[in-house]
């Protein structure tokens, strides 16, 4: 896959601008506050319809405008494609071939994207939700029908929390309508959580593949945890009709694939615990690179990538394993504010686009 030509318009501090992208390396470069990641933001919104920065999408509208647009030329295997993200201040429209897609699990798939910023790099030692997000929006990537269903999920839980609320003040200890939200729950989470072990499985061998030649000493091992013992949707509804009394006590859904996590290991050793910094990037690194693998096993090509200002992030052996590993195979996108010390023969040929205040220049 990859972005031939890219429009901005009334987009962050871009007014109007058209942007020429090379099929392998493109290069942005620019003092800081440019508008460098406004443009990765923008590759991003075209693959996703979301901003990896703010969930306000009308944020992404430059100032004093009513709209904004970013629309792309995209080639994949199959078509070339016309996207086009529109953000007014009612809202967005996304377009494929200037036809109107209402569900976003429709559009999503035609231009995959994987993305790597700086807070990526607290993976490994963050925040739980941070690693099932990262779970859900990759799952999503290759499986429109769990997109559907996680979002479906989303819903029912928030509908059953606040359900269990209205139970308590009403000193209530069960309801057929509580019946009926958790039998719809247990049979989506028994099918959620069994795609994510299926993408655990594969982003465990393939992240072990990479872990082993980016950084030989350690082996890396991937898993998934949850808190049920058996997937199945009879065994999950029967946790929840034992819980039935703790969730109306708590107001809320203690329980679920909500709750789960991805864990980290080096050599058997708990990576949260005991991962180094340099660990920990080789990690994510060896992640990042894993999910481009998967990409092109499940879709029949490699997505593109977009790296916000990591590589200065990384040393210059990681660096340079990346681009071996990205060369000639993936479009990829970097921003920094400056190119001295990448030395790889890739970076040479790249195409170098200076960003200063919200304009380019081919260099
Ligand atoms: N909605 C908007 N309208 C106009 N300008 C905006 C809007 N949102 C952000 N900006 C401007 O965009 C600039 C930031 O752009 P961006 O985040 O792409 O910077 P960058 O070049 O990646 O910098 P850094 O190297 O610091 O990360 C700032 O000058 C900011 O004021």
């Amino acid at each position: 896959m990859q972005v031939n030509e890219l429009k901005l318009k009334h987009f962050r501090n871009y007014d109007q601008e058209t942007f020429i992208f090379d099929p392998h390396i493109n290069i942005l470069i620019g003092n800081n506050a440019q508008g460098k990641t406004n443009v990765l933001e923008a590759i991003y919104l075209l693959s996703t319809t979301r901003s990896f920065r703010t969930h306000k999408i009308k944020e992404l509208i430059q100032f004093e405008s009513e709209f904004g647009f970013v629309e792309g030329q995209v080639e994949s295997n199959k078509h070339d494609y016309d996207m086009r993200v529109v953000v007014s201040k009612q809202g967005k429209k996304a377009f494929i071939n200037r036809k109107d897609i209402a569900r976003t699990s429709d559009y999503i798939g035609y231009l995959n994207a994987i993305l790597f910023v700086p807070e990526d790099l607290s993976l490994v030692k963050g925040s739980p939700s941070a690693r099932r997000q990262l779970l859900d929006q990759e799952i999503s990537k290759i499986s429109p029908i769990y997109m559907y269903n996680i979002t479906k999920y989303h819903k029912l839980l928030k509908e059953r929390n606040a359900f269990l609320k209205m139970l308590k003040e009403q000193h209530k200890e069960g309801d057929l309508y509580l019946d009926v939200l958790s039998e719809q729950l247990a049979e989506l989470s028994a099918d959620l959580i069994k795609r994510r072990m299926d993408f655990v499985a594969l982003l465990n061998e393939m992240s072990g593949t990479m872990y082993d030649y980016l950084s030989a000493d350690e082996k890396l091992t991937v898993s998934y945890h949850t808190s049920y013992k058996e997937i199945s949707k009879e065994a999950i509804l029967a946790k929840y009709h034992k819980t039935y009394k703790r969730d109306i006590i708590y107001m809320s859904t203690v329980d679920g694939l909500h709750k789960d996590d991805l864990k980290f290991q080096l050599n058997n050793n708990d990576a949260s615990l005991y991962a180094s910094q340099g660990q920990q990037r080789s990690i994510v690194l060896a992640i990042k690179t894993a999910l481009l693998e998967i990409v092109k096993k499940e879709i029949g090509e490699y997505p593109i990538l977009l790296l916000d200002d990591v590589l200065s992030e990384l040393d210059d052996q990681r660096k340079m394993k990346m681009m071996n590993l990205i060369d000639h195979k993936v479009q990829t996108f970097i921003t920094t504010t400056s190119i001295e010390g990448m030395q790889h023969a890739s970076i040479a040929k790249a195409k170098k686009i200076k960003i200063s205040h919200g304009n380019k220049e081919d260099i």
